[in-house]
């Protein structure tokens, strides 16, 4: 029989995927992590429960927040909306050498009273603060998965000696080698870098080993078929989806890029019927 945390977990890993075993998470931790400036393109979009609003009655999958604008925006989410509560975070106002550090900013017990369905937490793999971030990934999981909730990774390679070796955050080798790392810890989802190719990201999800890799969105496209070409190449690969952020709130009318979003993960719709069914081309 299986222990009673499992069943927690796979329950609430549910509230995320379709049966399809895919999701389209929308992330707002970019007050925190970016600043607010990031919301100057559609202004009305900084307050929480005005996008949630529009994400959720656009049908987005699931939601990724901090705990404090969880609390202001949690009652926008319908009772079947996938809430992702993360747990670390860093600012920009840091001194630079120091954003290579995310810190723990809230407690399981806190997610868990706002009403996660998931926990997640950042490692910055390559970071000269590796170390720190794998002990506070090890203890938000330990915890998280001895009550039943299942834990997110965002498993982001970065630091000075990556780039002296590899040349770039997004080579695949070591978007790669962080994925498998979130998987040897523990992870139960991933989120990480666009390697820049299908094959190339295909090798991502092999490294994972059937732990669900998502897309991290990245910045705002020019156009919205742009970036609907890109969730469909993740799809193509194997990836389970994506979670986004400035491709959804900096646009002035995030629910039709939503819908069509929607079409890409879970219909395999070609990008630009996606766009054309939404109005967006
Ligand atoms: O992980 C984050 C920041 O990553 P970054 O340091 O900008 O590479 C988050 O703030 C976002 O949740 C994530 O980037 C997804 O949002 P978008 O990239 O789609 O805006």
């Amino acid at each position: 029989m299986d222990a009673y945390q499992s069943v927690g977990i796979r329950r609430r890993l549910k509230r995320f995927f379709r049966r399809d075993g895919r999701a389209l998470i929308f992330a707002m931790d970019h007050g925190f992590e970016h600043g607010p400036a990031d919301f100057e393109p559609v202004w009305e979009h900084v307050d929480p429960r005005i996008i949630m609003r529009k994400v959720v009655r656009a049908g987005i999958d699931g939601v990724m927040m901090l705990p404090g604008v969880t609390r202001l925006a949690v009652d926008e989410l319908k009772p079947d909306t996938g809430l992702m509560i993360k747990l670390t975070s860093k600012t920009e106002l840091r001194p630079k050498d120091e954003q290579l550090l995310q810190s723990q900013l809230g407690f399981v017990e806190d997610a868990i009273k706002l009403g996660a369905d998931a926990i997640a937490a950042t490692v910055y793999w390559g970071s000269p603060q590796e170390d720190v971030m794998m002990r506070q990934f090890a203890e938000i999981a330990s915890y998280a998965h001895d009550l039943g909730f299942p834990i997110v990774q965002f498993a982001y390679p970065r630091g000075p000696y990556i780039n002296e070796k590899y040349g770039s955050k997004e080579d695949y080798r070591v978007v790669m080698y962080g994925a498998r790392a979130a998987v040897e810890i523990g992870a139960d989802m991933i989120k990480t870098y666009w390697t820049g190719s299908k094959e190339t990201f295909a090798k991502v999800v092999d490294a994972a080993a059937g732990v669900p890799v998502l897309l991290s969105g990245g910045a705002k496209t020019d156009s919205p078929v742009d970036f609907l070409k890109l969730v469909w190449e993740v799809i193509e690969a194997g990836g389970a989806g994506a979670v986004v952020g400035r491709n959804i709130f900096q646009r002035e009318n995030p629910e039709p890029m939503i819908r069509a979003l929607l079409r890409v993960v879970h219909r395999n719709e070609d990008p630009e019927e996606a766009a054309k069914a939404e109005g967006l081309l």
